[in-house]
């Protein structure tokens, strides 16, 4: 069954500064989207926006028919949103395996399967983030979104950071998801990621 996350009339201004005006935009679990547009058109904001990090301006977004705002905010942040950044938002200082049992926790045996999924070996579980190179890192990052399992995926330039090699293991893991039935919306500047969505909604087209 296809569930859809609605933008309706969406503007959103900070003080006199109208960032996007008016946007209406429907997507739909199972595709992947890119939020495109130029340096400040309001691609974070946007995402933010569906993250419930920024509240808009005017307008709605609501997710199978339900207004996002009236969710609970535990619920919401559990449940349905999932974030990705470029910069992998991990705790620097803790284990591979203290990071992935923020989720809940999980026994060293799933941890280890979970993680070969990614293409890492159970020698990571006890390694500090910041001893990780930045490929690897997203690694991780995309196993703890992984077994959030939220229905929503934001990610916010999560290739920005990597080499070719990377960026593609990020995209094929994104389209894994939006197969298993997640909305996948990524905010880009990046070509190979625009060429390997379903859609691209140019937000500068709604610049107010
Ligand atoms: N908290 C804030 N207060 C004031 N202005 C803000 C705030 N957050 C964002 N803006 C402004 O809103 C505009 C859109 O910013 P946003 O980060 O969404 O752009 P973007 O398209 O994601 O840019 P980039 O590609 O550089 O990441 C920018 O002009 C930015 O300066």
């Amino acid at each position: 069954m296809t569930s859809y996350l609605k933008l309706t009339g969406c503007s959103k201004s900070f003080d006199q500064y109208h960032v996007f005006k008016n946007v209406d935009y429907q997507f739909e679990s199972g595709k992947m989207y890119a939020l495109v547009g130029p340096s400040g058109s309001g691609k974070t904001t946007l995402l933010n926006s569906i993250g419930r990090l920024e509240k808009l301006t005017a307008g709605s977004i609501s997710f199978e028919g339900t207004d996002i705002t009236t969710i609970p905010s535990l619920k919401y942040f559990r449940q349905f949103i999932g974030y990705l950044f470029q910069n992998y938002a991990l705790v620097d200082e803790e284990t591979v395996a203290q990071n992935l049992n923020i989720v809940k926790h999980y026994r060293t045996a799933e941890l280890q399967n979970h993680l070969a999924k990614f293409g890492l070996d159970d020698t990571y579980l006890t390694r500090k983030i910041f001893t990780l190179s930045g490929g690897e890192a997203q690694r991780v990052a995309l196993a703890r979104l992984s077994l959030q399992n939220p229905l929503i995926v934001l990610a916010d330039e999560p290739t920005g950071a990597l080499d070719h090699a990377n960026g593609q293991l990020v995209l094929d893991s994104l389209r894994a998801m939006a197969v298993s039935g997640k909305v996948v919306i990524i905010a880009t500047h990046d070509n190979h990621v625009k060429a390997a969505v379903d859609e691209c909604l140019d937000i500068s087209s709604f610049k107010a």
